[in-house]
């Protein structure tokens, strides 16, 4: 993104550097800025790009050339200014510098030192006699705020040194991943709103005074005022552990010494590589010359020293908005909420969903849907929101409702862990789908849908609905409550649903975005479930309402269910050839048992305008409660006689609708129709019609 931004305009120079002040002073303050590090990182590159070209324009509120671009202030004096670091975006640029630094210093380097960039907050703390007297933010690197006040909360920054001597040490303040969470956690539950991401809570965290609780965060020290001058790098880190300071050299990206510039990228590689498994955030890779006699040497400018640079990593945090949340059930039961973004890109990836990881952790968040939040995603790691940009919210925000029971299997949920998880556990999905598939709209077998399908499950008897077709007699009636007569009207009905058409056995089989009428068209495209199960994606995008990738889904979940098809086949489930209609079947997919009637020449997939019957060519669409002799029929029931008359059934009345059948409290559809001039009739009227259908 850095490459392809355009030069600016003299015009776009001054928004740019608005926006670029207004982006540091939000950042400085409260961390609570909304673009992410790389756009304004973008945006300041462009900015010097103009200034470049243009130097008798720079504007001087400009944030190019200074610490903290300007924006962070303080009133204490530093005793040696507080610089910051120059960026590199690559190895080739990292190259670059280091070409440049040979150059400057008349012979190659004697060594570099790389250690993490900790994404925090640059502090100096001062020490007299061993013992901590003053802690100071960077500031604006000549003089900086004091927050003395916060340091007994600054884990790794130690009250009382090893030793009895005057120092001041430098490093980073910041919030591991856990000190994050846990202080989040801790300020909702006192009522204020959470930190909306680590970099963005360490600001606020230590400049704020009286707060009725604490929170912790942690030191990294790198460097150092008052160590003897002639201390290399490594050695200074080494000095700092000493003193019982807190510095990288504890974690897994410890600070290295490279003897050549290969081996520094090597060791920037790896670091960059580390990043998604470190506690905390990390922003870049820092390298430096390591010798005293080469910093000394190479110097330092106003802003930054010449004898460091940071090789700064992707961006892992973006802004974006929160539109939903989505409850799934995993194979062990556990239900998992994930949040829906508006897309979002990071590092070169699309983000769409996030994991909100579980209830508890959505409630310590303080999520609602519509907030703008902070999404992170880094390496391969799954996205995860990490808190709302409470500042933003305009009220139009929704609460988050947790689900109350199962959303898979309808039954209870065991909340007593933070990972909420459905009773029936492993059981759920088994549950779950033998409910559905024995439902009124599927095979329509009566006593199987409550407890009765989590018994069977529970006994080992039966863990898919293939399963029910070999259910005996015996192993019912060992069952608990389980009498004879109920054991042979289970039976029987299962008997009954053996010789179910095939749209419903489809159905039953729960391929996801198959509902009822998607099952019908595709039933009565292919006309036999071998059929079905040979088609390749080509095919099923034939079918009315199923696009390219919708295809896809499909077979892939009928690769999986194919050893199910199988046995369900053999037990002539799903074979009986009582089809519906009979459109076309363009794929040269049907096999056994293919379309017994009509044969029209419906193209484009699956509509029934060709079939036969008194609603040959209508596109029907039945709206209300129905009564007469329709009042008993579920609406696929009522679907399905309109598709056997010969139509074609569909949810929403459009201008192709030709036909509504609208019974009481008929409601919008049926002023739509009425406004498109659609034909209306009652219920009873239409039963007339489909007469011969309604058997
Ligand atoms: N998103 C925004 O709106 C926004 C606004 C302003 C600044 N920023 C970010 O801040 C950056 C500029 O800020 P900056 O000047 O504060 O500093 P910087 O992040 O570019 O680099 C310098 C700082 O790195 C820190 N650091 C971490 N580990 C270090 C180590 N091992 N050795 C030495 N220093 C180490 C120090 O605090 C030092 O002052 C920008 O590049 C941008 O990414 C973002
Ligand atoms: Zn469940």
């Amino acid at each position: 993104m850095i490459e392809t931004t355009a030069p600016l305009s003299s015009a776009q120079y001054g928004d740019a550097v608005a926006a670029a002040v207004q982006a540091a002073a939000a950042y400085y303050s409260d961390g609570s800025t909304t673009l992410g590090d790389d756009e304004y990182d973008a945006l300041v590159k462009a900015i010097e790009a103009y200034e470049t070209l243009h130097p008798d324009e720079v504007l001087p509120h400009s944030p190019t050339g200074k610490v903290a671009g300007g924006a962070a202030t303080g009133d204490v004096p530093h005793s040696v200014p507080m610089l910051s670091l120059d960026n590199v975006f690559s190895a080739e640029e990292l190259a670059d510098w280091a070409t440049n630094l040979e150059r400057r210093l008349g012979r190659p380097a004697a060594g570099f030192c790389v250690e993490p960039k900790l994404d925090g907050l640059a502090v100096a703390a001062r020490y007299t006699a061993g013992r901590l007297a003053r802690l100071i933010t960077r500031g604006d690197g000549l003089a900086g705020e004091d927050i003395t006040h916060a340091a007994e909360a600054v884990l790794g920054l130690p009250e009382l040194l090893g030793e009895s001597i005057d120092v001041e040490i430098r490093g980073e303040v910041l919030f591991t991943q856990a000190q994050f969470d846990h202080a989040n956690e801790t300020r909702t539950a006192h009522g204020a709103a959470p930190f909306a991401n680590p970099r963005n809570a360490v600001a606020g965290t230590l400049r704020a005074k009286d707060r009725p609780y604490r929170v912790e965060s942690t030191f990294f020290g790198y460097d150092a005022v008052g160590l003897p001058a002639e201390l290399s790098h490594t050695a200074l880190l080494e000095r700092l552990a000493e003193l019982g300071a807190n510095t990288a050299r504890s974690t897994a990206a410890h600070p290295r010494h490279c003897a050549t510039v290969e081996e520094a990228q090597q060791r920037v590689q790896e670091i960059a590589d580390l990043r998604v498994e470190l506690p905390f955030g990390i922003d870049g890779v820092v390298v430096k010359a390591d010798a005293a006699a080469d910093q000394e040497l190479a110097g330092a400018g106003s802003r930054a020293p010449r004898w460091a640079v940071a090789r700064k990593l992707p961006a892992v945090h973006k802004v974006t908005r929160l539109l939903g949340v989505e409850w799934n059930v995993g194979r062990t039961g556990i239900i998992a909420p994930r949040g829906v973004l508006e897309p979002v890109v990071i590092d070169g990836v699309t983000v769409t969903y996030a994991t909100l990881h579980n209830p508890a952790d959505i409630t310590r968040r303080d999520l609602m849907i519509g907030d703008r939040v902070f999404v992170y995603r880094a390496g391969d790691v799954i996205p995860r929101v990490e808190a709302p940009l409470v500042d933003e919210r305009t009220g139009a925000e929704q609460p988050i409702t947790f689900p109350e029971v199962c959303p898979r299997c309808g039954d209870a949920i065991d909340t007593g862990e933070q990972r909420w998880r459905c009773v029936r556990g492993r059981n759920c999905q088994a549950v779950a789908g033998i409910r559905y598939a024995v439902g009124r709209d599927q095979l329509d077998i009566e006593g199987l849908g409550g407890t009765r399908a989590v018994q069977l499950v529970e006994a080992g008897l039966v863990t898919d609905l293939a399963d029910l077709f070999t259910l005996t007699r015996e192993q019912l009636l060992a069952l608990d409550r389980m009498g004879e007569t109920s054991t042979d009207n289970l039976l029987a009905a299962i008997e009954t649903a053996r010789a179910q058409p095939l749209n419903r056995v489809f159905c039953a089989l729960g391929v996801r975005g198959t509902g009822r009428s998607m099952s019908r068209r595709i039933a009565a495209h292919f006309g036999s479930m071998a059929a079905i199960r040979a088609a390749d994606a080509e095919a099923l995008a034939q079918v009315d309402g199923i696009g390219a990738e919708k295809a896809r889904v499909i077979v892939a979940e009928l690769v999986e269910l194919a050893p199910l098809i199988d046995r369900l086949l053999a037990q002539e489930v799903g074979t009986a050839v009582t089809v519906p209609t009979a459109p076309a079947v363009a794929t040269g997919a049907a096999a056994d048992g293919g379309p017994t009637e009509g044969g029209g020449s419906a193209e484009g997939g699956g509509s029934a305008e060709g079939g036969s019957g008194p609603l040959a060519g209508e596109a029907v669409v039945v709206t209300g409660s129905m009564t007469g002799r329709l009042a008993e029929l579920s609406r696929n029931e009522v679907n399905e006689l309109i598709e056997r008359a010969g139509g074609k059934a569909s949810g929403s009345v459009s201008k192709r609708t030709t036909l509504l059948v609208a019974g009481e409290k008929a409601g919008s559809k049926r002023a739509k129709a009425e406004e498109l001039g659609i034909r209306i009739l009652t219920p009873e009227e239409f039963a007339e019609l489909v007469a011969d259908q309604l058997g």
